[in-house]
């Protein structure tokens, strides 16, 4: 058999491949090699840790490309790949898909090459090299969506968590990937159209252009839930980025146990947005106007503060709009001011550092502060709201309905605290102190984020940038979002673009076509997914007999490749568990919980009791059916909702 040129040209990417495979354990010894001879002990802790990082992202992982590109110019052409590998002489093998050249290979099409004279796309089996694919761009021929290397690429069975998707990332998702760090993005998407991806990609592309800043202010990933953190928690460590935050929104919260639960009426006032203006009164109205002068003993001498300059010391700080707490030692330092100065008209001599910490604390000024400006504790202030009448009337007067300043109440002196009362405190504590923030934080499933749960977020990034991922039709929270607008003034960047990304990745059209009916239901305007995918199988199947059709559908689902799950109504899971089994093929999934996942197959369960199971049921459903990466069968007993009926 004659050797064709595409097997020589497919040898040669080989042989690159393994050189730059070398190259990269070079380079990998090389910085091992570094020996830490800081001076001191917090310099070496420091250059480990830089040391530490690099060397995660040196890593190789045998089981992913090193590349997956390359890019053809007139006089040069580079392998694009996920990270930047050099040969001993410091040329470039393996440009890192962040790099700004790279951009090229996501954007440049037949309409604009870019420079570009070919595209060269891999195929990869674990990580090694199966084939490529050449688009003569300069010719003025791409393939567009038509890529079979794309195709394999979303088509491909999944197993376990989600994987980086650096080798396809379609121009649209590019353009978010790469927005500049100081802006905020609000992506609305329907499912599968890559959001999750888009934030993390997103993360990981600040993190090369901005490598410094952001190593000194973090990267935040806030998601909805436990079981979603750590479906996406490997990508960005595949991506070489280890040095990031990525926590479920309870917990960023977490600074009081939880231990009691609030009526869902009662939740739905404290996520309100109107808390904000309850609790800023709660703290702000005990500041007092001093009413008379100070005297202060000190050794044989008595310093006077008259009214008016306390006054003055307590009007001036308001003035500075500073936190609670830090306005209180304001005025302290105010207060030891105006005695120094006596001090020193008295003396000609001004007092040293330690006098005016010894002032600070002296018993009439602290009595002083005590009484005007109090110290406050966050939990101490709630319960007092929830345990004090007079003190909630006041406060929630004109903000809240009576009614709704009741529902706060507590029978017991000492509340327990709930999920909301966390969120409430967090915004407090923020009320009180300055708050350190992240220069980047990526907030997923953002739709079903309370206002208040907006601000906590918003404390977290008020000197940085966001990206805000969701789906209004998604929405399933009492608080769910009706806007982004909205959701974006909560999280403090009310000018933040908001962006569509419609182009589905993961539901094949079929379904697709079924989830998109009940839009018209749910009561939002978000634009319909179109799928890129045109495989996949959709059956609905009647029974009588469900716990038979059910086995009947997983035994089904097993003979292809790739995850399983059954999707039920929360209430029927414990019983499909028993019945059925979980293994590693196979899960058993609580439709509360389905967010945000996919399977290769899903069988939905009796999809009347999804809906009828919370007030956004219809929204439940979308979501469930929209977890099906290639195969989706619905079984049911009960007569199908009217909504999935066909118009
Ligand atoms: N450009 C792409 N190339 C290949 N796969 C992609 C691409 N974009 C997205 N995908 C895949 O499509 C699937 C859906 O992506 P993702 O979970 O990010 O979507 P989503 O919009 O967050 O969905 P949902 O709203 O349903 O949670 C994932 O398996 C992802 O890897």
């Amino acid at each position: 058999m004659t050797e064709t040129s595409t097997d020589t040209a497919l040898r040669a990417e080989h042989d690159h491949l393994t050189a730059s495979r070398d190259a990269l354990a070079r380079m990998r010894t090389r910085t091992e090699a570094i020996t830490d001879n800081a001076g001191d002990q917090l310099t070496a802790w420091a250059l480990g840790r830089v040391r530490m990082l690099r060397l995660a992202d040196l890593a190789d992982r045998p089981d992913t490309p090193l590349f997956f590109g390359r890019l053809f110019f007139d006089d040069e052409d580079f392998h694009i790949g996920r990270r930047h590998v050099v040969d001993a002489a410091g040329n470039p093998m393996v440009l890192d898909w962040r790099a700004p050249l790279s951009r090229t290979f996501y954007q440049a099409g037949a309409r604009n090459p870019m420079g570009v004279q070919r595209r060269r796309r891999f195929g990869f089996q674990g990580g090694t090299l199966t084939g490529f694919e050449d688009e003569p761009l300069g010719e003025g021929v791409d393939l567009g969506e038509s890529s079979r290397i794309l195709a394999e690429e979303i088509e491909r069975p999944r197993v376990g968590p989600m994987r980086d998707i650096v080798a396809t990332i379609q121009p649209e998702q590019d353009d978010l990937v790469r927005s500049p760090l100081a802006t905020t993005i609000c992506v609305q998407g329907a499912p599968g159209t890559g959001k999750t991806a888009v934030g993390l990609h997103r993360a990981a592309y600040l993190l090369y252009a901005h490598r410094e800043q952001l190593r000194r202010s973090g990267v935040l990933i806030v998601g909805p839930n436990s079981a979603f953190m750590s479906y996406i928690q490997n990508v960005l460590p595949t991506l070489g980025e280890v040095d990031v935050t990525q926590v479920a929104v309870d917990e960023l919260t977490t600074g009081v146990p939880v231990r009691g639960t609030d009526m869902p009426e009662t939740a739905s006032v404290k996520h309100d947005a109107r808390m904000a203006e309850v609790l800023h009164r709660a703290v702000w109205r005990h500041v007092g106007e001093p009413d008379d002068s100070l005297m202060i003993p000190e050794g044989g001498w008595r310093w006077r503060l008259g009214e008016e300059y306390l006054h003055r010391a307590v009007t001036e700080t308001l003035a500075e709009e500073l936190p609670y707490s830090v306005g209180r030692e304001r005025v302290r330092a105010r207060v030891v001011a105006g005695i120094r100065r006596q001090v020193e008209i008295r003396s000609g001599d001004s007092p040293g550092e330690p006098w005016g910490r010894r002032m600070g604390r002296h018993k009439v000024i602290t009595g002083f502060l005590d009484r005007f400006w109090p110290a406050l504790d966050a939990k101490k202030l709630l319960t007092r709201l929830y345990t004090d009448a007079e003190f909630r009337a006041a406060v929630c007067e004109g903000v809240l309905t009576e009614p709704e300043a009741e529902l706060l109440a507590s029978r017991t002196k000492t509340p327990r605290f709930s999920l909301a009362d966390t969120v409430l405190i967090d915004e407090i504590t923020g009320l009180l102190d300055r708050s350190t923030g992240f220069g980047h934080v990526v907030v997923d499933e953002a739709q079903d984020l309370s206002a208040m749960q907006c601000r906590v977020i918003a404390r977290r990034s008020r000197h940085g940038s966001l990206t805000v991922l969701g789906d209004l039709a998604q929405g399933t929270s009492p608080w769910t979002a009706a806007d982004w607008r909205e959701s974006l003034r909560h999280l403090g960047k009310p000018d933040g673009d908001v962006v569509a990304l419609t182009t589905g990745f993961r539901v094949p059209a079929d379904v697709i076509a079924l989830a998109n009916r009940l839009l018209p239901s749910l009561k939002v305007e978000v634009p319909a997914a179109r799928s890129l995918r045109t495989d996949g199988l959709l059956e609905i199947v009647p029974t009588e007999s469900p716990d038979t059709t059910l086995a009947e559908a997983v035994a089904r689902a097993r003979g292809y490749e790739g995850s399983v799950a059954v999707i039920a109504a929360d209430a029927a899971v414990p019983g499909l568990r028993d019945a059925l089994g979980e293994d590693d093929r196979l899960s058993i999934v609580p439709a509360t919980e389905a967010k945000g996942l996919e399977f290769d197959h899903v069988i939905v369960a009796e999809p009347a009791d999804i809906v009828a199971a919370e007030p956004m049921g219809l929204r439940r459903l979308y979501v469930v059916l929209t977890r099906a990466v290639s195969r989706l069968t619905v079984v049911h007993s009960a007569p199908l909702p009217a909504a999935l009926l066909p118009a």
